[in-house]
């Protein structure tokens, strides 16, 4: 399997302290790898390095196999990284249908066709809503529209499933198995585990900024690292 966005030696210092230790991930073509631990175990500040919103001190990201530690996000987001970042990302005072042409016009410099993407995440009918004014479970699908924007290599997608209620969670677990199945690598973090789980192919167990346990889900869940760290025992696998 060919790996889309490949991750070693990742080192992160932040404010005197280390949050990354020598972090090696890859995900592949076609797969959902979720990324899971505990609060404060790192996986927002390992998106931010893979996605190029805040570089490593050390280690390497690659792309297809080219290296692109270096490079901003505007252009790791034109070579094919969509990025859902953990807090909202869209520009409240526009309608989703101005959020989507301002998005298509940084990644490709046109306007793109904003009614294609709001009917492949169901807001056909919320095109000329402002984004301030959309629930929880529809700004994420707005997100989720705006990182397809060009069908990505690679999908980068923190806590997604945050503030969504279930069905709005299958929903999006759907879309985003849709998209692996088309080829894109996405990546995912989140802890609605039930959820992500669901949607994972592979998941990593991260601890204090170390990759601990690498497993299908099956496995993931009954891993005593993953049940003692971070599931607890009330969870219903343990
Ligand atoms: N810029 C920064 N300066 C200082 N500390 C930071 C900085 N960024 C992150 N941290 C610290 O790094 C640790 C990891 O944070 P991070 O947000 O990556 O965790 P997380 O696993 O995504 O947590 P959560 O599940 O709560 O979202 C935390 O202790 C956080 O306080």
């Amino acid at each position: 399997m060919k790996a889309r966005l490949e991750a070693s030696g990742l080192r992160v210092v932040r404010g005197g302290k280390v949050i990354l230790r020598d972090v090696d991930v890859a995900a592949n073509e076609g797969e959902v790898l979720g990324i899971l631990g505990p609060s404060g175990a790192g996986k927002s500040t390992l998106f931010r390095a893979l996605v190029g919103e805040s570089p490593p001190d050390a280690g390497t990201v690659r792309l297809g196999g080219e290296d692109v530690t270096r490079w901003p996000l505007w252009r790791r987001a034109r070579q094919g990284i969509g990025y859902i970042p953990q807090s909202p990302s869209v520009l409240w005072d526009l309608t989703v249908r101005q959020n989507l042409i301002t998005f298509h016009r940084v990644v490709h410099q046109s306007d793109g066709k904003p009614e294609e993407r709001a009917a492949q995440v169901g807001l056909a009918e919320r095109l000329d809503v402002r984004a301030g004014e959309l629930s929880a479970g529809e700004r994420r699908r707005l997100e989720f529209a705006r990182a397809i924007t060009r069908e990505p290599l690679v999908l980068v997608c923190d806590e997604p499933f945050s503030g969504i209620d279930p069905v709005g969670a299958a929903r999006l677990g759907e879309l985003l198995r849709d998209l692996a199945g088309r080829g894109t690598a996405v990546l995912l973090a989140d802890h609605h585990v039930e959820e992500a789980l669901r949607v994972c192919s592979r998941a990593i167990l991260l601890l204090d900024g170390a990759v601990a346990v690498t497993a299908v889900p099956g496995e993931f869940e009954k891993h005593p690292l993953v049940r003692g760290r971070y599931l607890g025992t009330l969870h219903p696998s343990s």
